[in-house]
């Protein structure tokens, strides 16, 4: 794919707008890409049709997996539900099933995809390859990819699955143990290294989409219809974005925030970075869009209560957002006003919108997510003047929402119900589970990273300090302990996520609950290498220009 992409903008003052150098590739929103994108899914809907007769189960699992982390599964939602669909009557309801015994690598495959989707599939699938004590068999141990598998099923497990548990340290040490000895197959090597660095269950699918096509083009079995596809979604998708971050950018300079308020993280390309985290689909423009703002504003106000703001100061700013009255505006110090007309503006418009397009109220449960958040960055604040250091447990009580988790997702909530969800609209609660388990693996992976940094500066203890407070021991120790409860908060959105679409199967809510586990996903992401928002790791200086600025050739 040529492309005569040039840089389009000129540099700015801020950091991020200077990693905003725009390539005009325009083009591949143009016509002809977009007509040859089209008649590619078409091609691979066709080849999928023929070769059903011709794959092995396995095969079809495989192309699943890929398309899921080629980032272009969302064409093909319907073929991928019916190949597993068939699978699982096949295997897993009694019907006339292949009955033999399947290799691991198969067996993990199916278990992690089938589970993946909703499919009621027990960990007792891998009893076989347990011996009589119970253990996995050793001899496993000569099969890397049937080992790479099972690492990642695992992580799709719930509380208490022990099997599942076992499955995960057996297949870490020996993958560990093989890629440090070495492993000769070079791209088999660089899968294990990826996915002990994260398993596919916690990686977002966007941004690690181009990781893999280009992981994808190495492989000899490389199918070259599916491979021009996902290089082209991948252009299609990034100039969308594109023109969506030259939209919020433009809101975000007028808003004269950062300047007004230099002390404040400055990080409008960032904030857009997350929502395609969760977002990424080009019909979530709107929800895209309007996150990414909530999220700069979310970044200063976070820096006025930890940064800036004195106490007293803080209080006011959190009574005129309880009362949400633009006459509040006259009790707060000068820098705050300019960022509370803003924020006032701008849940108002999202509401107009919402209004106008699904004629629904949300005023209301938008004033009150804002109001839990204040409160919550107020308690924080409180504690730092004070010097007191709360217990893990009360730190975290009031820290899952602090983080911004819950006040994002009610905000993707509301703005994405609809009239004929009308009675939804009151029922966010019944997702609080799911809502806090996001904001707790968003909160933990946020605290190892940048809690380092808050603690030089003067801050609240984070969830690693209150630990090394209540429980003695280093900064490590506290460190694992964190990654432990990041862990087991995953199989608790496991197990709560399955629950919720099984309850109700709607479009919608299946959509909220794959949001609110990308946000956690997209928190990981970010801070993997430390403080990707806010000291803007050298990865992320790395992730962010090929993934929204530079297109794949
Ligand atoms: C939106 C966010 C990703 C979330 C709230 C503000 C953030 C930019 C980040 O910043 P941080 O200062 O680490 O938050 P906290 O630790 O002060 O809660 C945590
Ligand atoms: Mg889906
Ligand atoms: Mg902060
Ligand atoms: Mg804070
Ligand atoms: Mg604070
Ligand atoms: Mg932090």
């Amino acid at each position: 794919i040529s492309s005569s992409g040039t840089a389009a903008a000129t540099a700015c003052c801020s950091p991020s707008f200077q990693l905003l150098r725009l390539y005009s590739i325009l083009e591949h929103r143009e016509e002809r890409y977009l007509r040859r994108a089209s008649e590619l899914k078409v091609e691979v809907k066709k080849m999928l049709v023929q070769e059903k007769e011709v794959l092995s189960t396995v095969e079809e699992l495989e192309l699943v997996d890929d398309f899921q982390r080629l980032g272009i599964s969302y064409h093909f939602e319907d073929e991928i539900n019916q190949i597993l669909a068939s699978v699982y009557d096949h295997k897993y309801a009694g019907k006339n099933s292949e009955g033999k015994a399947k290799d691991l690598y198969s067996t993990a495959l199916e278990f992690r995809l089938l589970r993946q989707h909703g499919f009621a599939v027990s960990q007792e699938t891998f009893d076989t390859f347990r011996n009589e004590k119970g253990d996995f068999d050793s001899n496993l141990a000569h099969d890397t990819k049937g080992l790479l598998q099972l690492y990642e099923a695992s992580f799709l497990s719930k509380p208490g699955e022990k099997t599942l548990d076992l499955a995960r340290e057996f297949a870490t040490n020996f993958l560990q143990k093989k890629f440090d000895e070495n492993i000769d197959d070079e791209n088999l090597a660089i899968l294990v290294r990826h996915a002990l660095e994260l398993p596919i269950h916690w990686r977002v699918e966007r941004p690690n989409a181009r990781w893999f096509i280009e992981a994808y083009e190495r492989r000899p079995d490389v199918n070259p219809l599916v491979l021009e596809l996902a290089k082209l979604d991948f252009n299609i998708v990034q100039a969308t974005h594109q023109q969506e971050l030259k939209h919020v950018y433009g809101w975000w300079k007028q808003t004269g925030i950062a300047e007004n308020l230099p002390f404040a993280r400055d990080r409008m390309v960032e904030c857009y970075f997350w929502t395609v985290g969760y977002f990424f689909h080009p019909e979530h423009r709107y929800p895209r869009m309007m996150i990414a703002k909530l999220n700069a504003l979310i970044t200063v106000i976070d820096d006025i209560f930890d940064v800036y703001g004195t106490l007293q100061e803080l209080q006011l700013f959190n009574n005129a957002i309880r009362r949400w009255d633009v006459e509040a505006i006259d009790k707060l110090p000068n820098y705050m006003q300019i960022c509370y007309l803003a924020l006032y503006n701008l849940i108002n418009e999202t509401a107009y919108d919402v209004l106008k397009q699904q004629g629904l109220v949300i005023i209301p449960h938008l004033r009150k997510s804002w109001a839990d958040l204040c409160r919550t960055y107020l308690q924080e604040a409180e504690w730092y003047f004070r010097g007191y250091t709360p217990t893990l447990e009360e730190y975290m009580n009031n820290a899952w929402i602090s983080v911004s988790a819950p006040l994002t997702l009610s905000h993707v909530y509301f703005a994405a119900a609809n009239r004929i969800e009308n009675e939804v609209v009151g029922s966010l609660h019944k997702y609080q589970d799911i809502v806090r388990y996001s904001g707790m693996i968003m909160r933990l992976a946020d605290d190892i990273a940048t809690s380092p940094a808050e603690m030089k500066r003067g801050d609240v203890a984070k969830a690693v300090e209150c630990y090394m407070n209540e429980r003695g021991g280093s900064r490590e120790e506290a460190e694992e302990y964190v990654r432990y409860l990041i862990d087991e908060t995953w199989k608790k959105m496991n197990e709560g996520a399955a629950v919720a679409v099984a309850a109700d199967d709607s479009p919608f809510l299946e959509d909220f609950v794959r949001i609110a586990a990308d946000l956690g996903r997209t928190a990981q992401y970010f801070y993997q290498h430390g403080d990707g928002h806010g000291i803007q790791t050298p990865q992320i200086k790395e992730r962010i220009p090929t993934l929204l600025f530079q297109p794949i050739f």
